[in-house]
């Protein structure tokens, strides 16, 4: 059989009504037809090719980005693109830009910390693009820490301005996107001083370059901060290093629906609680959820597909060799993640409604769900991209060899993907503020006080540090209330265990530190426990279309196992689980993959990417892997002369002496 031909016969075996998946995966019918037009549109216009990307030099990969960001404008304006429309070109376009900080984190900071005035004035200006923006909180010197930012922003009550100043070098703000080469504004973040006295960091807006001919303002020194990790990748980006050298912004252009400046120079707090200043990252986080479910599954879709191409071993009278995908091994590397993408998915849909819902509720003045929000968005950030980043690493070894050829896509997706569990909070920062939230949640326990949302099930702590898991048989593990028990009773007890040890110490915040790293391990399984617990919500649902619903309950039965698999040490040490019970989890697993097998082609093809979006010869849709692999060979600058530029030079010489040595 032609390597052509192998996908065309596993898509035969499909046990489920692909189409039907198709709209679950993009989330409604609508969504559908937006993603699967959008995706077509980028794929046939030549000014949105990457093939050549990881090719160019930094200077040509950002002009290529700067003409796509000017024609990916363009054609929103022509074909007046709705907002949903044009998240899903950027989406597809794949390359990320300046763009992103504008509509992603400069508009987002002005709507959420700006006043209606405020909002007034910059948003319509925003939105045309007549000035573009970035986000300017990290500095050389402070990320993690807020608190700790330097650059100051003092009030001049004789001017009725804010004197923004850089006063040492690790108070350069270093990292925020757009900045390098593009922003004409930020949303910076810095020290209110008034009157010798230090209000904390506050978000000011403050222009940077001239609207004429770009050049920097008087007292702003700016630049890109240089070439980051892997070929093509984020180096699309201009992040960017700026200095203030005390530069004049007027009052009103300190963000003031939190806080407010007179222009008597008096400080005022509204009734809103001082982190909104923190909101915009709230909103990214969330965004970032979704995402991740985007790269891995498109990590997994190129595994899938060549793991169902690739065959290697066990010929038979001369017969065809073992697809790769029906050794056990690579079906127990593979679906897992297979299993996982569709999680992030419904988690991340979650998610948006979660952050929806306390928007609504801090426009209405309550504030009592924005804890549970900062707590779900920080640990489903963290624990969503750490496991993506290891699963496109993993989807490269599945490739083998070819895997780590450039045209595989896979090395580039890596290398984009990785800063998602440094930016927008590192991953362990962010699951020790999960654990604060859990800690103080343990608590509150018989305070009277019932936890509600993600922690409801704290409120059966009693039960759940107690009760024995009923599983006797393999297929007792596929009772979604026998699943959702252990993850509740091994996320409760990790939490207890934690509240006790930190009862030992007379200061809580020494006690914090000494016990992090189980905190986060307690964090990690709340966060799990939310992940499984949503899909199983989304089992609940009327979901159409023949075997769909079967299909995703294989998914995520396999979720759900593989991580108790994973963690079985966390599950049997806790006593949530038996070592028994925990073998026999793995026996259903080995199940599982099998009755998955026949549909993990369809199962890929259900996210309906264009060859164009995943980039990749060993995933593209026909399977025609090796003759695409040969032909690109011949494609590489390398291969343009037959004879390499230095053979002159380096090469002859050498073999001219050794001509010589073998004479002597
Ligand atoms: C070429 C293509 C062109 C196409 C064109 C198309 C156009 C259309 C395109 C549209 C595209 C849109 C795309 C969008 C894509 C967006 C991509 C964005 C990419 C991201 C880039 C990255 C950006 C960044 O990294 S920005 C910087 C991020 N920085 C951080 O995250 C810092 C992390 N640190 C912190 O968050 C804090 O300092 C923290 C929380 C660790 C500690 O803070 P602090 O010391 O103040 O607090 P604590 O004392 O620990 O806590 C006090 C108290 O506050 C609570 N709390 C903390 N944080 C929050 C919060 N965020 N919200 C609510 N509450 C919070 C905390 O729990 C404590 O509560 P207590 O009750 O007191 O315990
Ligand atoms: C590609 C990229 C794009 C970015 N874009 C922007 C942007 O647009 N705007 C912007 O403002 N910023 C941006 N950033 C900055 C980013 O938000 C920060 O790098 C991030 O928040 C991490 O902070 P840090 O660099 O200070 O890490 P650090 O906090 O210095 O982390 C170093 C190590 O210390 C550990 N650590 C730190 N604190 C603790 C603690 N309390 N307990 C235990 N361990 C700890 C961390 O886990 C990590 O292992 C970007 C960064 C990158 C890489």
């Amino acid at each position: 059989m032609e390597a052509v031909d192998y996908l065309a016969e596993e898509r035969r075996k499909a046990e489920f009504d692909v189409e039907e998946m198709k709209i679950v995966w993009a989330g409604s019918r609508h969504a559908y037809e937006i993603s699967d037009r959008v995706s077509r549109l980028v794929a046939s216009d030549p000014v949105f090719r990457k093939d050549n990307r990881t090719m160019l030099s930094r200077k040509d990969l950002f002009k290529d980005t700067l003409r796509k960001a000017a024609h990916a404008w363009k054609r929103i304006i022509e074909l007046r693109l709705s907002e949903e429309e044009a998240k899903t070109l950027r989406f597809y376009v794949d390359q990320p830009a300046y763009t992103d900080l504008h509509w992603g984190m400069f508009i987002p900071a002005i709507k959420g910390q700006g006043t209606e005035e405020q909002q007034q004035k910059w948003l319509p200006m925003a939105y045309k693009m007549q000035i573009i923006g970035c986000y300017a909180q990290t500095e050389l010197g402070h990320g993690s820490n807020v608190q700790g930012l330097e650059t100051t922003a003092k009030f001049d009550p004789q001017t009725d301005e804010f004197v923004i100043h850089s006063p040492t070098l690790t108070s350069s703000k270093w990292w925020p996107g757009g900045l390098g080469k593009v922003s004409t504004h930020a949303v910076v973040y810095a020290r209110l001083i008034i009157d010798g006295q230090d209000h904390g960091v506050h978000g000011f807006i403050v222009q940077l370059r001239s609207l004429d001919d770009h050049s920097p303002l008087p007292g702003i020194t700016v630049g890109d901060v240089g070439m980051k990790f892997g070929s093509g990748a984020y180096n699309s980006m201009d992040n960017g290093v700026l200095r203030f050298d005390h530069v004049r912004i007027p009052r009103n252009q300190m963000l003031m629906r939190v806080s407010q400046v007179t222009r008597e120079g008096k400080y005022m707090q509204s009734d809103v609680p001082r982190q909104l200043v923190y909101g915009t990252m709230v909103y990214v986080r969330q965004t970032i959820v979704s995402d991740a479910s985007r790269a891995l599954s498109r990590a997994v879709c190129i595994a899938t597909r060549y793991s169902a191409v690739r065959r290697q071993f066990g010929s038979q009278n001369g017969g065809p060799e073992t697809q790769v995908i029906n050794y056990k091994t690579q079906q127990s590397r593979l679906f897992p993640l297979l299993a996982s993408a569709y999680a992030f998915k419904f988690v991340g849909e979650w998610l948006k409604w979660l952050y929806a819902d306390v928007t609504q509720r801090l426009e209405a003045n309550d504030f009592s769900t924005l804890p549970e929000a900062h707590a779900c968005t920080a640990g489903l950030k963290s624990v969503t991209t750490s496991a993506t980043a290891d699963a496109i690493e993993e989807c490269r070894k599945l490739c083998g060899g070819h895997g780590y050829l450039s045209s595989s896509g896979l090395p580039e997706l890596f290398a984009v993907y990785i800063p998602a569990c440094t930016y927008e909070g590192d991953n362990i920062v962010l699951l020790l503020q999960v654990a604060r939230f859990l800690m103080k949640t343990v608590s509150q326990l018989g305070s009277g006080k019932n936890p509600v949302g993600t922690t409801a099930y704290m409120g059966r702590v009693e039960h759940l540090t107690q009760c024995n898991c009923e599983v006797q048989r393999a297929e007792d593990w596929l009772k979604p209330s026998v699943i959702l028990e252990a993850f509740e009773a091994r996320a409760a007890r990790m939490s207890v265990a934690c509240a006790k040890s930190l009862s030992k110490f007379s200061n809580p915040e020494e006690g914090f530190a000494e016990l992090s790293a189980d905190l986060v391990e307690a964090a990690v399984a709340h966060c799990q426990l939310i992940i499984v617990s949503k899909f199983i919500e989304k089992l609940q649902q009327d979901i159409p279309g023949k075997g769909v619903k079967r299909q995703l309950e294989t998914l995520c039965n396999i979720y759900a196992l593989y991580l108790l698999h994973k963690h079985l040490g966390d599950f049997i040490s806790t006593g949530s689980i038996s070592p028994k019970q925990g073998a026999l989890a793995n026996e259903q697993l080995r199940l599982l993959y099998s009755q998955v097998r026949p549909s993990v082609i369809a199962l890929v093809d259900a996210f309906n990417y264009t060859d164009h979006y995943l980039g990749s010869i060993l995933g593209c849709y026909d399977g025609n892997v090796y003759q695409k692999l040969y032909d690109e060979a011949w494609k590489d600058p390398l291969n343009e002369t037959v004879v390499p530029d230095g053979y002159h030079e380096y090469i002859r010489p050498i073999l001219k002496q050794h001509i010589r040595n073998a004479r002597l």
